[in-house]
């Protein structure tokens, strides 16, 4: 077990607006985060700091061995898996499915005169096949459904075999077929012994695959709660992030909220 991520203080604060306040957050690499909380919360910035993709206003974060700021982002960044819609929004949509995966070995997107190794040919056509995309290999990215393009986004996002695995809404938008289908293959990814730590915000505890570990509620740029999921996925927990009264239900590990 090591440590992944260190937040100490960090604050993000953009045109004069405080976007993320004080935050104290560790991550080790047996550990699997779920990070929920309502609209403009401040999600999306706080997987941009551990993406190493911006940088704190106040404070320190520290990803793997690095430290932001004095980091050398150019070897950091191979080490961090991210899949999100603006990450996909860069993908060229005539870009052939195996090429969206294998360019993630050269951290471009869009195909150009790169000499790619049969090893990493290999290793794509591997991770296709466990995101059940082989079929769609030589398909143009943009012709496939969501469901679809969001496993290609994943399976980019693991081609490198990254330290730490970041996943921006990875369930947004997809109907209730392939978003099962999706959970139960990030359920078997994130059991798997040899899985990174992983973080991935969303929008829905019913969005949550087993197998994760941890959580972490933020509202307004704050942590309203945090650590172990069963302690911190809690009626009262959720209640109080999302500013109404709910009730929660488990079942089997898979959790789900509703109004009351
Ligand atoms: N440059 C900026 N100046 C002022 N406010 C900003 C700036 N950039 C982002 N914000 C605000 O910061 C807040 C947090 O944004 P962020 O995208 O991190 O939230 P989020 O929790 O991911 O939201 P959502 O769930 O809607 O995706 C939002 O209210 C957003 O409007």
């Amino acid at each position: 077990m090591a440590r992944v991520l260190q937040f100490t203080d960090v604050s993000v604060v953009r045109d004069g607006t405080t976007i993320l306040d004080s935050l104290n957050w560790t991550v080790d690499s047996d550990e699997r985060w779920v990070i929920l909380g309502p609209n403009g919360a401040g999600k999306t910035t706080l997987l941009q700091l551990a993406a190493a993709q911006s940088h704190p206003s106040a404070g320190t974060v520290e990803i793997l061995d690095s430290t932001l700021g004095t980091a050398d982002l150019f070897d950091l960044r191979p080490r961090i898996g991210f899949a999100s819609t603006a990450m996909a929004r860069r993908i060229p949509k005539n870009e052939k499915v195996l090429d969206v995966v294998l360019t993630a070995a050269y951290s471009v997107t869009g195909r150009w005169n790169e000499a790619y190794e049969d090893v990493d040919t290999r290793r794509a056509q591997r991770v296709l096949a466990e995101w059940k995309l082989s079929a769609f290999e030589s398909r143009n990215f943009g012709d496939l459904s969501d469901g679809e393009q969001k496993r290609v986004q994943i399976a980019r996002s693991v081609m490198t075999d990254p330290e730490l695995l970041l996943l921006d809404e990875p369930a947004a938008s997809l109907d209730l077929g392939a978003r099962e289908e999706l959970l139960q293959l990030l359920s078997g990814y994130a059991q798997a012994p040899k899985a990174p730590a992983i973080i991935m915000v969303t929008h829905h505890v019913e969005e949550i695959p087993l197998g994760f570990t941890h959580a972490l509620l933020l509202a307004d740029g704050a942590v309203t709660a945090s650590g172990p999921i069963r302690e911190v996925i809690t009626a009262a927990n959720l209640g109080d992030t999302f500013g109404l009264a709910l009730e929660l239900d488990e079942n089997d590990g898979r959790f789900s909220a509703h109004a009351v």
